[in-house]
């Protein structure tokens, strides 16, 4: 196969691909992006192979960088924009799952796409169009199958990352895992627990945000995966759930761990300690721990203003995406950001009427009192019951509040 064009970001890259091949070394692109290309799908990182040694490729260029000298990567910044390239290498070793414990480097380019994880994922592409394909990936990708190069046990074995990229493709591409790799993935799967949370937390959200992630979660399934994963064993029924959601389309890392929290039945306190246990970052706990109160709000006792003030517009978006994706209104998607929107106050600052007013205006001694009146007075304006204003506050306090309660409150 030949294309008839490269994409851009590859024609940037070209300049290096001819001294490479000038001084009468190989230089491919490989990897991911040579895929996206075929698919017709944007690319994101320019992969170049090539069976000039790192020395070889340093001597070449002006402008390099040791990014990974170890296992044969260079960046090269003679033109511009910077781009990698790794020597063709074999790997072995591999004794914690993981990583090699050796890379050699090879001289040619079968050597290298061989260690490759699956078919699709080893194509290697000329600079004059022509595609490599060494391990039949053009018919697996038009046929959408993720099959693993040569031997799937022994893939896995390399390293266990590997089973979770399956599914991510196969969720990213809707592809199905043919079915020697998948029973691989079975046979392998508790090596999962070898491999770094943040790794695999990254192959797991980029999974449910792919078009196809109720294909991805069925597979983490049925191969046990999911088990291997924080939190997550036993509750395979609750999975089978979301993954046969009809409409499931988390839009970002937030509505994804929503989603999950709320299908699971976690609490707001087990919820933080599910996500910390996946090493989230704490902003995104945060945000999505509010998604969960209003898709809990939404299914259970309603939503109210004083939630929704307590929500930002980000977080009502997506707790409103996981309520509805989960069968829970509201109908239209823009409503509670509607409500929000016409809060007298978005934020406590906003109040009309201050601690210090309190005290010097309304005669409280400093102390809980002061927070627990302010408290009151937020509540009914963002109810609506009092206009924002700092007289009509301060009169409210007067007359419901102070008249109501016990003198000791008072100076
Ligand atoms: N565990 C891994 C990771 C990567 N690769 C190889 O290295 C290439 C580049 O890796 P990476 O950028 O991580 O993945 P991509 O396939 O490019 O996918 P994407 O960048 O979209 O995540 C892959 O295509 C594959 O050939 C591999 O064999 N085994
Ligand atoms: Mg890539």
């Amino acid at each position: 196969m030949r294309l008839a064009q490269l994409p851009r970001e590859f024609v940037g890259a070209q300049p290096i691909l001819t001294t490479l091949e000038a001084a009468g070394y190989e230089a491919y692109f490989v990897g991911g992006s040579v895929r996206d290309t075929i698919l017709g799908k944007p690319i994101h990182d320019v992969d170049i192979a090539t069976s000039a040694y790192p020395e070889e490729v340093k001597a070449l260029f002006k402008r390099t960088v040791d990014t990974g000298i170890e296992h044969g990567t260079v960046m090269i910044l003679d033109h511009g924009t910077g781009y990698e390239t790794t020597t063709f290498r074999t790997e072995s070793g591999y004794q914690d799952y993981r990583r090699p414990d050796k890379v050699t480097f090879v001289r040619h380019l079968e050597d290298d796409l061989k260690r490759r994880d699956f078919t699709i994922n080893a194509l290697a592409l000329r600079q004059d169009g022509e595609v490599i394909d060494l391990f039949d990936g053009l018919s697996d990708l038009k046929a959408g199958i993720i099959r693993a190069v040569g031997d799937p046990e022994a893939r896995f074995g390399e390293d266990a990352l590997r089973m979770m990229r399956a599914v991510r493709f196969a969720s990213q591409l809707n592809f199905k895992i043919e079915d020697k790799t998948l029973a691989a993935i079975h046979t392998h799967a508790h090596l999962l627990s070898q491999i770094a949370v943040e790794r695999i937390h990254d192959e797991f959200v980029r999974m449910m945000l792919g078009k196809a992630a109720y294909r991805g979660l069925s597979m983490m399934i049925q191969t046990t995966l999911a088990d291997y994963c924080p939190g997550l064993v036993g509750h395979t029924i609750d999975l089978s759930t979301i993954a046969t959601v009809p409409a499931l389309a988390p839009k970002d890392e937030v509505e994804v761990w929503a989603m999950v929290a709320f299908h699971l039945g976690l609490s707001y306190p087990d919820t933080v300690e599910f996500l910390q246990a996946w090493k989230t970052a704490n902003h995104i706990i945060k945000a999505a721990n509010q998604a969960l109160h209003l898709a809990y709000a939404q299914q259970y006792h309603g939503v109210t203003k004083q939630l929704l003030f307590a929500m930002t517009p980000d977080t009502i978006a997506a707790g409103t995406n996981v309520a509805r994706m989960s069968g829970y209104g509201p109908d239209d998607p823009n409503e509670w950001l509607r409500v929000y929107n016409e809060l007298p106050i978005k934020d406590s600052h906003d109040l009309a009427l201050s601690g210090a007013d309190l005290i010097k205006k309304a005669g409280l001694t400093p102390g809980p009192a002061v927070g627990e009146t302010l408290q009151k007075v937020q509540n009914a304006v963002i109810d609506g019951e009092l206009n924002n204003e700092a007289a009509e506050l301060l009169k409210y306090v007067q007359d419901k509040i102070l008249a109501k309660n016990d003198t000791s409150t008072k100076k």
